[in-house]
């Protein structure tokens, strides 16, 4: 082994809802894997974590914490990784200056996070804190490609216990909107690289005088990478915007932009921007520079904005200039109506992969500012992935919505490995200064790329790397092998990018034999074709890039099993280690406050029981660890239990939660574990444990019931108190006994 220290599999400390639940899970888990001679590491890559990780030059000795993500990366690339990767927060710039605030209260001395640094020392500290922004864990963890899928009784759970579905009417007014020009979709350019065309490349900036600017250096392209280059027009943006709120106020239809700005950090922020300031106008025409001066940035929403207004000294007057205008406005789709919080006060309270599935399953409506649900105009901008949502409404609306009891699962193979497409691509994005052209200039002197732009436009750069594309289309060649069912590579031959990639997936397909078992197919017609197939109750596995895979991995899950938390979530690590995520959804903000509030979390771990099993059989596989087959058969039995005996958390206060969820996933296990004769001394060992289990059942479930129903302390949202919240999180001293 490259690493004696390694432990066998590796837990990771994350944020919020999951979080929470880890306080609770990860005791179980360790103490039944000791018990088997399994050890269980743990490295931190929270949000604040990273922060403190990030600036140990400001903080004290014993305030000092390691880099994990930096070890983590290492290890991911070592044959023996076994990961358990819980969902991390990837921070908004308004989320990472709540975190900053947060850490210095507790005493931490790290900086304030620099909105426009000007000094060195600013630039410096911007600079690390631009590391930690946004989407920063999963492009590093992600050294291989995702297969994600629900399992075989997840599903059958589901089709037997169906969620609600909101119906979709053939006169619904809710539809999607995009540009009709000028964004990534239609300026997109894209090559594969020869071995004289390789090495280290160049982006820059020129002037209409001809100065050269370089925007980045040393962007390191091996032979047969796919390199693209696109910008999106801000001018044909901000006219796009203008003409859909003027719409959405014709059509009587709330207004929403759904973008990523979070795992887009660069660009999608700025889109986002240029929302808040079309819907706004008059406000910013009036009083931009107070604005300005106020240190107010679009980018970070309405909700900062309105922080911000008694630093510009004409608090009032402006406050009563944005009621004015937002009555004169379309109805803005709502994040929380009761607290005014819209669509546009925070970047990331409405991410695109979640946000769209929501409104889909709804029937097609969303909140509106008077607590009531409306149909809704879906902005977004950009037509590369939009088309999926567009056509989704459409097949609803013409054969309504699909019947979870009977239709059939789409399963997603991802290209992602090695910050493939939109994840490599934040270094390359560049809000462009000033009129004239860029450029992407090759190692051998060759201009790859050039656009004409101007002034605000946004600009990136994204490339997929040879090795991981013939990996993606391998794994999607097993798996197709293994169901035997309909496979399509969601590719649009009349897009740049994907008529590269195109060039690499059909020879592999012809060498392999297996072409006539694939159909390549743009995303609007696969998005038609696929819930034909699954409404006839078939299975399909979409084969996709990697923004393609974030948005199908939960669209689909939200139709089909209520939520993206209990897919099963496989990323084979390409230098043979396996990484595995805990469902396909985030970190649910919305749990922890309804824990704060009333002691109850809804979070449901399903994902990580999942996640746990398939970790613990890698084990086995990996390394001949019969023990580690042991217990990782006994946690599907345990996972099945779960599902069969309706042991999932509610989401209502003064019903079974979370912690009661794992109680019985334990006792399931413990049972499991004392049942199975592959292992005597495993058995022995759990008997008396899964008795005692049963005997306390009632007294335990009592002890998790009396936790519930008042406020929780658990000492910080981003950096909570890790002693209370254990105490909050483990409130049954009876099972806190057995569990040792
Ligand atoms: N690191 C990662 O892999 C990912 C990180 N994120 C990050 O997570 C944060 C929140 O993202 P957001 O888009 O709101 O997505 P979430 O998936 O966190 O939340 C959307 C909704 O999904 C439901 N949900 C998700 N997971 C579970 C679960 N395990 N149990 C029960 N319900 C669940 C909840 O619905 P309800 O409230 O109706 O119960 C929740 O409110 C952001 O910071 C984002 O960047 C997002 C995706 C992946
Ligand atoms: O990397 C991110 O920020 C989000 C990833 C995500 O949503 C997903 O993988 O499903
Ligand atoms: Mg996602």
């Amino acid at each position: 082994m490259s690493d004696p220290n390694l432990p066998d599999i590796i837990y990771t400390k994350v944020d919020e809802a999951p979080e929470l639940a880890s306080y609770s899970l990860l005791p179980i888990i360790r103490s039944f894997a000791d018990a088997a001679g399994v050890s269980i590491g743990l490295k931190d890559i929270s949000l604040a974590g990273r922060i403190l990780a990030t600036f140990p030059d400001y903080l004290s000795e014993n305030q000092r914490q390691s880099d994990d993500l930096k070890d983590l990366g290492r290890i991911v690339k070592e044959p023996e990784a076994n990961v358990i990767k819980l969902p991390n927060i990837s921070a908004s710039v308004p989320q990472l200056v709540a975190a900053v605030k947060e850490l210095q209260g507790q005493g931490y001395g790290i900086p304030d996070y620099p909105e426009e640094p000007s000094s060195d020392e600013e630039k410096e500290v911007r600079a690390r804190y631009d590391t930690i922004k946004g989407s920063a864990v999963n492009p590093v963890l992600r050294e291989g490609n995702s297969d994600r899928r629900a399992a075989g009784a997840v599903k059958r759970f589901a089709m037997n216990n169906p969620h609600s579905m909101g119906e979709w009417s053939s006169d619904s007014k809710t539809r999607v909107a995009s540009m009709s020009g000028g964004d990534f979709y239609s300026n997109e350019v894209s090559a594969t690289l020869s071995a004289a065309q390789a090495g280290d490349a160049k982006i820059e900036h020129v002037a209409a005088d001809g100065t050269v600017t370089e925007l980045k250096s040393g962007v390191s392209f091996p032979e047969g990478t796919v390199v693209d280059a696109t910008f999106m027009s801000a001018k044909k943006l901000d006219a796009f915007l203008a003409e859909e709120i003027e719409k959405s106020k014709e059509e009587g239809v709330l207004f929403s932009l759904h973008m990523k700005a979070t795992m887009m950090k660069v660009s999608d922020p700025i889109i986002f921007g240029h929302a808040v300031k079309e819907f706004l106008k008059p406000v910013f025409d009036k009083y931009g520079d107070e604005l300005k001066a106020a240190g107010v940035n679009p980018n970070s929403g309405i909700k900062d904005m309105l922080a911000r207004l008694d630093d510009t000294g004409k608090g009032d007057e402006i406050r009563a200039e944005i009621d004015k205008v937002m009555s004169e406005r379309p109805p803005m789709y709502m994040v929380d109506s009761g607290k005014g919080i819209s669509n546009l006060h925070v970047p990331s309270d409405v991410i695109i992969d979640a946000s769209m599935p929501a409104v889909i399953r709804a029937g097609g409506k969303g909140w509106g500012p008077d607590d009531g649900q409306h149909d809704v105009n879906c902005v977004i901008p950009d037509n590369s992935y939009a088309p999926v949502y567009d056509e989704t409404i459409k097949v609803f609306k013409e054969s309504g919505q699909l019947d979870p009891t009977t239709c059939g699962t789409v399963q997603n193979i991802g290209l992602m490995a090695q910050k493939a497409e939109e994840y490599g691509s934040h270094p390359t994005t560049f809000e462009i200064p000033s009129a004239g052209k860029v450029r992407l200039v090759l190692a051998n002197g060759d201009v790859l790329h050039e656009h004409e732009v101007e002034a605000g436009d946004i600009w990136r750069s994204a490339s997929a790397k040879k090795a991981p594309i013939e990996d993606w289309v391998k794994l999607a060649i097993e798996r197709q092998k293994a169901e035997g069912c309909e496979a399509i590579f969601w590719l649009d031959e009349s897009r740049a990018h994907d008529a590269e990639l195109i060039k690499f997936v059909k020879p592999i397909l012809e060498e392999k034999g297996v072409a006539d078992k694939f159909k390549i197919m743009a995303p609007r017609e696969a998005t038609r074709q696929t819930i034909e197939t699954i409404r006839k109750g078939k299975n399909s596995i979409a084969i996709t890039g990697n923004v393609l895979r974030d948005y199908l991995t939960d669209l689909f899950p939200i139709l089909e099993l209520g939520t993206s938390a209990k897919m099963l979530s496989i990323v084979k690590l390409m230098n043979g280690g396996g990484l595995f995520e805990t469902g396909a959804g985030g970190s649910a903000p919305k749990h922890v406050q309804q824990l704060v509030e009333e002691n109850h979390l809804r979070w449901d771990s399903l994902g990580e029981f999942c996640a746990l099993g398939e970790s613990l059989k890698f084990l086995a596989d990996q390394r001949g660890n019969e023990k580690a087959r042991v217990l990782g058969k006994a946690v599907e039995t345990a996972t099945q239990g779960v599902l069969d005996n309706d042991r999932s958390p509610s989401r209502k206060v003064g019903q079974p939660d979370n912690r009661d969820s794992h109680f019985w996933f334990a006792l399931y296990w413990a049972e499991a574990l004392a049942a199975q004769t592959d292992d005597a001394d495993i058995a022995a060992h759990f008997k008396p444990i899964a008795d005692a289990m049963k005997t306390n059942a009632d007294k335990i479930t009592q002890e998790l019931a009396e936790a519930q129903g008042s406020k929780a302390d658990i000492g910080g949202y981003y950096h909570p108190d890790a002693d209370k919240t254990a105490k909050v999180m483990r409130p049954s001293a009876t099972l806190n006994d057995l569990i040792g």
